[in-house]
């Protein structure tokens, strides 16, 4: 039986490579799958991951429809055997139904990966969908860790090293990003997460001898 399977995470906890390794082993077998993704950070039509793998993909903008892409590329006679979709959060709800009905009605796999939650912690639509659809919601096993040690379940928005909490949904980036005037990403627990604590305030605020240690408890925030 075909599955749509949702394999979420945060940022950086290895969603792409695992895509890569998904499609490097059924390949290895003699399959054949299509790769779709959605404003990767290496460009557009690629799926790439932080190891330093890249693979060619279909890039999917909102107007594009998996379904109709699928059925006309099997009704040319091409081959499809399964399908890998990588930033899936940046789908659309429509797009996510889209490919729910690749799996019920061309019976393909379909595999895809993204994030959940945006910088504000709130469930990007694409994501959303998937949960409500996905046969499998899956966890991915290597864990994202906060810079306090805890697992990272939550992604922050940086400038210059501070969180920040307004700005669209969706701005490409990576983590790692401690240039002033440039958005970068840090994944955090959701209690460094509630209080905008990222490792450079953290830093910031120990160094000061005007603040309680990072970890006293505080006045919770809003
Ligand atoms: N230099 C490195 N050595 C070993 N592992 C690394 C290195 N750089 C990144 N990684 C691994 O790659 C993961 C990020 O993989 P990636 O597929 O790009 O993540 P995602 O797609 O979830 O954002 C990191 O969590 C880490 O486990
Ligand atoms: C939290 C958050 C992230 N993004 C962007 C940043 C990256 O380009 C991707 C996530 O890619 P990854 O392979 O999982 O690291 O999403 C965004 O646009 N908005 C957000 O709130």
């Amino acid at each position: 039986m075909s599955e749509l399977v949702f394999f979420s995470g945060t940022m950086d906890c290895g969603k792409s490579t695992l895509a890569l390794q998904i499609e490097h082993n059924r390949s290895a077998r003699g399959l054949q799958g299509m790769i779709f993704t959605r404003n990767d950070r290496a460009g557009q039509g690629k799926l790439s991951s932080r190891l330093g793998l890249v693979t060619d993909a279909v890039e999917a903008p909102d107007a594009f429809d998996f379904y109709a892409y699928l059925v006309d590329r099997l009704s040319s006679g091409l081959r499809c055997d399964y399908v890998i979709a990588d930033e899936a959060q940046f789908f659309t709800p429509a797009q996510i139904d889209q490919l729910a009905r690749v799996v019920d009605d061309l019976e393909l796999d379909v595999f895809a990966f993204g994030i959940t939650t945006d910088f504000r912690s709130k469930l990007f639509p694409g994501s959303q969908r998937l949960v409500e659809l996905a046969d499998r919601v899956e966890v991915l096993q290597v864990e994202a860790l906060c810079w306090c040690g805890a697992r990272a379940t939550h992604n922050a928005r940086t400038v210059g090293g501070r969180m920040v909490v307004e700005g669209a949904q969706v701005v490409v980036g990576d983590v790692n990003g401690y240039d002033e005037d440039v958005v970068g990403y840090e994944v955090l627990c959701r209690r460094h997460h509630r209080r905008r604590m990222t490792a450079a305030s953290a830093r910031a605020a120990v160094l000061s001898p005007d603040v309680l240690p990072v970890d006293q408890p505080v006045t919770p925030g809003p």
